[in-house]
């Protein structure tokens, strides 16, 4: 595939070795101020133990309080004693790895730039001509309400379907749970969302990260926050990396197995009227092997829109965010490129 130089800030217009690995983007060097440092310090990050949520009001009120403090420090927490056993995690990162070995066009038959569609393969953000491309390949769909969804995910790998099927709908539900404890965390109580979340959207990325020749000069995802009000991650090997805001520098956020990762989104900063802020995140590289990470990220209904809690303002904490819906984010996705520094949080902030 031939590619334009790219007028993005990231682009030098480098090509991937030819014929290595055939779906692998081509342009995908970045600038050196950009480029990732391969030994990054480990982030410090939370790690909260969910099963004492249902232990009792003491444990529930420090575990509600030990979250409020992750999100409000860092916007990021890992948890562990979740409740999703263990085959249903493998078995979703298995068949993902098996869905990205298939040939290319079985992948190709899902391949569309068009962040619309509910179910969509791509080999970078957007796949626009004018863009950097990220050492990264993605199947991304809808979750959420499953029955209406899993009949347009890919037939293959056969076991495909089951698998992830289990996996959405248990990491939905603690999506709803940690809802709930996020809400009771800002003083709005757990029911302040719970209608909403349930009609609300469910889309699950599935990332893959093939090993890369050169993973000092390149990126697998560049700096972003997610859309969502919170995304949970699960990971097959390290890479992730957070954002410290104190220093500016990255952090790599360590490996536990089992854990679940739980990012704030920008919807959970509008909602809380920036007590909590969405964490700005990226995914790094390495030679030797590729790493899948499992996304799912959870929002109100496509048209919902998003509102600053009233309960969290006033005339100390004036409003500071505009409303707005996942179809807002989508549209905000189609017209502007993350990888050049583009951030939607950024188009929803007021300026008091
Ligand atoms: O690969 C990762 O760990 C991060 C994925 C991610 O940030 C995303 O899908 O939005
Ligand atoms: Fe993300």
């Amino acid at each position: 595939m031939e590619k334009e130089e790219s007028s993005s800030s990231f682009s030098t217009g480098k090509s991937a070795q030819e014929g290595a690995l055939p779906y692998v983007p081509d342009c995908y060097v970045i600038p050196s101020s950009h480029r990732p440092d391969m030994a990054p310090e480990a982030a410090y990050v939370p790690i909260i133990d969910f099963g004492r949520l249902n232990e009792g009001r003491e444990q529930r009120s420090m575990v509600i309080k030990e979250i409020g403090n992750a999100c409000s420090r860092l916007g990021f927490f890992q948890i562990v004693n979740h409740g999703i056993c263990q085959s249903i995690l493998d078995g979703a990162l298995s068949t993902a790895f098996d869905f990205f070995k298939l040939p290319s066009e079985e992948k190709m038959k899902f391949m569309s730039g068009d962040v619309h569609r509910p179910v969509r393969y791509s080999t970078s953000l957007k796949d626009g001509i004018d863009e950097i491309q990220f050492w990264r390949v993605i199947l991304k769909h809808y979750a959420h309400p499953l029955d209406h969804w899993i009949d347009f995910w890919p037939k293959n790998p056969p076991n495909y379907r089951e698998n992830m099927g289990k996996y959405c709908t248990e990491e939905r539900k603690l999506a709803l749970e940690l809802m709930s404890a996020i809400t009771e965390s800002l003083g709005l109580g757990p029911k302040y969302l719970v209608n909403k979340m349930d009609e609300g959207m469910q889309v699950m990325a599935v990332n893959c990260y093939p090993p890369c020749p050169q993973p000092d000069i390149s990126l697998g995802l560049p700096p972003h926050s997610d859309y969502t009000c919170l995304t949970i991650v699960l990971q097959s090997s390290p890479g992730l990396e957070i954002l410290d805001t104190e220093d500016g520098s990255w952090k790599m956020v360590p490996k536990m197995q089992s854990a679940l990762q739980v990012h704030v989104g920008d919807h959970l900063e509008v909602l809380s009227n920036g007590r909590y802020k969405s964490v700005v995140h990226r995914a790094i590289l390495n030679r030797g092997s590729t790493r899948i990470s499992l996304a799912s990220l959870h929002s109100l209904g496509m048209d919902e829109k998003m509102e600053t809690a009233k309960e969290l303002v006033d005339e100390k904490n004036p409003k500071g965010y505009k409303e707005s819906s996942f179809r807002d984010f989508l549209n905000f996705l189609s017209k502007n490129d993350l990888a050049e520094g583009k951030s939607f949080i950024d188009t929803l902030k007021i300026k008091n």
